[in-house]
């Protein structure tokens, strides 16, 4: 119960309606207590008549105020159960929403090095299956713990007070019917675990079969595919199956031991009855009917002790996360002004996860509003150099500074506010065009949109769209292709007006033409915010103020166009092989 405690102030926050769904509880099931005592006191007034002790009209009106009565008290409990149901699992629902809040809140504050080591489908399931496990203690097992209290309580005290030799045999099975519950609610939850994990595979087979239709159609690997969802689903019906056979053992064994108490009802209440020692026959019937009104609630306490384990085990689970403490932390509380000076001074970096040292002590310097244009091979560190920039990771040696200050003693909120960052792989939201352009400025214009569009040059393609600027993008919308994603993306960071702009690779799908013009935009648009530019196109690059190559995470050459054309090594050569090209 140690990490069910992370409850405790959400239930401190819903203490009232708790309190009051807890009332209510007890009054729904005392009132469900009365039936048994009217039915008991009913069949007596009938065997009254039948012995000839109570006259006609006696009889009639004790029986019709017992009917009364027992409509009255079952319309009451009735009443009772349905608000019970509408407090307590209600506050269960609000405990549900704020702990997935707090777990998605969570989420939003951990570095990124938190989504490398951790898999996206764990992180789904923690916050839909497992808050919806601890859920399952926050209402249904409170609600059913007090129920059973509250039943046994009230009706025990009835049933000692009425005969409590009775009472002791019809007792007996109960504990045996909790224990066997409990034993077969375990088996029940492991087996379903199976089948969900099952199933959780089987879904991620189809869904990546699904988004990679193009490649399984082209290479006809169609039967392939059949086959190997068959085996997988053909694995799930035999876990389903698995799960139905314990599934089905419940209801007959309830059935069974609630038949086992009625017999002892009647056969020791009788014989008791037959001896004397219960004053009426009415007491058997009572006694019946609290057998049945006890063996569900007794049947629960196995139930939820199964369901608070769990709900632990999912809790654990929970604040295995929410413990964790993101990497990079904002350790300064007041505003910084930004304007854009960069400094790297012999910066090396290693991702921690993978253990591969992207960067070797790289230093250059960036005055704001200049232009730094980046190239080398594959795999150089190029884009490593733009997430320390946005502190995505930051660096275990060396030290970056921005505007004169290490870059960890300035605000981190006004730092990433200050970057308009284009990523190397375009990633765009299912949502239309315009959210799309407006996520780098909430309040944007509509003229704000069109301008950042068309200084991205996608505006065109986007009027082209029947629904233009509002067309959805995504799985249930249309897919652009790489060059217009590529552009949407840029236009996303223009329109924030940044005082850095970190573009990664961002002009590779554009034809060459397109790309000279939109680096003519941007080059008016941000002629004095610092730019650095990577790309692997020598025309990307030739208008920067400084360049660097990157060789394995190290700088191998460093200068501007008009210099490095001329010297021996990477950017010349490149120079020379895109220069013939373009003469082809
Ligand atoms: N998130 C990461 N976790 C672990 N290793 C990484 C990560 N990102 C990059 N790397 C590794 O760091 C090295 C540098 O990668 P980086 O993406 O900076 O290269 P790049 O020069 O931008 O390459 P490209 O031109 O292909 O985009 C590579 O060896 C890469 O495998």
């Amino acid at each position: 119960m140690k990490a069910l405690k992370h409850l405790n102030k959400y239930f401190y926050k819903y203490r009232y309606r708790l309190i009051v769904g807890i009332i209510i509880t007890i009054i729904a099931k005392i009132f469900a207590l009365f039936t048994p005592r009217l039915i008991g006191a009913s069949i007596n007034v009938i065997s009254e008549k039948f012995s000839g002790t109570i006259s006609q009209e006696d009889f009639e009106s004790q029986l019709i105020t017992n009917i009364i009565y027992l409509i009255g008290a079952a319309i009451i409990a009735g009443l009772f159960t349905f608000l019970m149901r509408q407090t307590i699992i209600n506050v269960s629902r609000y405990i549900e929403f704020d702990l997935k809040n707090e777990v998605y809140k969570h989420y939003q504050v951990l570095s990124l090095s938190f989504y490398k080591s951790n898999r996206t489908g764990d992180l789904m399931n923690r916050i839909s299956e497992d808050v919806g496990k601890v859920r399952m203690y926050a209402g249904p097992a409170i609600m059913y713990t007090i129920n059973t209290v509250t039943l046994f309580t009230v009706a025990l005290t009835q049933m000692i007070s009425t005969a409590p030799k009775l009472t002791m045999y019809t007792m007996l099975p109960l504990p045996i019917l909790s224990f066997i519950i409990y034993k077969l609610s375990r088996l029940i939850n492991h087996r379903s675990k199976i089948v969900q994990e099952s199933l959780s595979g089987l879904s991620s087979y189809t869904q990546e079969q699904f988004s990679g239709i193009s490649v399984i159609k082209s290479y006809t690997i169609e039967p392939s595919v059949n086959n190997e969802f068959e085996i997988l689903s053909s694995e799930n019906r035999q876990k389903q199956i698995d799960l139905a056979k314990v599934q089905a053992f419940f209801f007959p064994l309830m059935i069974l031991l609630i038949g086992v108490s009625n017999l002892l009802v009647i056969f020791i209440g009788g014989k008791q009855y037959i001896d004397g020692e219960i004053e009426s026959i009415g007491t058997i019937a009572e006694f019946i009917i609290y057998v049945n009104m006890l063996t569900w609630p007794v049947a629960t306490v196995g139930w939820v002790t199964s369901i608070v384990q769990q709900a632990e085990a999912s809790q654990k689970r929970i604040n295995e996360f929410l413990e964790q403490e993101p990497e990079i932390k904002n350790t300064v509380d007041e505003a910084t002004a930004i304007e854009g000076r960069i400094e790297f001074n012999n910066v090396s970096f290693t991702y921690p996860d993978t253990n591969i040292t992207a960067l070797k002590n790289v230093s250059f310097q960036l005055e704001a509003g200049e232009k730094l244009a980046i190239l080398g091979m594959t795999g150089a560190g190029k884009s490593t150099i733009l997430d320390l920039i946005g502190r995505l990771y930051d660096t275990q040696e060396g030290e970056i500074k921005v505007d004169d200050k290490l870059i960890t003693n300035i605000n981190l909120f006004n730092l990433r506010e200050s970057i308009g960052y284009v990523p190397q792989d375009a990633f765009l939201f299912s949502d239309s065009i315009k959210n799309n352009i407006m996520f780098g400025k909430e309040d944007a214009t509509e003229e704000e949109v069109i301008e950042a569009a068309k200084n991205a040059r996608v505006h065109k393609n986007i009027i082209g769209f029947k629904n233009g600027y509002n067309t959805i993008l995504g799985e249930r919308g249309i897919t652009l292709s790489g060059g217009q994603k590529q552009r949407v993306s840029i236009a996303r960071a223009i329109i924030k007006s940044p005082d850095i702009l970190l573009l990664d690779d961002c002009l590779s799908a554009v034809d060459t033409e397109t790309e000279e013009k939109i680096l003519k935009n941007l080059e008016r648009i941000s002629h004095n915010k610092t730019t650095i530019i990577v790309s692997h196109r020598i025309s990307s690059a030739k208008n920067a103020d400084k360049i660097i190559v990157l060789d394995e995470g190290r700088i191998i050459q460093s200068g501007t166009h008009q210099t490095l054309k001329k010297t021996e090594g990477y950017y010349r050569d490149l120079y020379l092989k895109q220069r013939s090209e373009k003469e082809m």
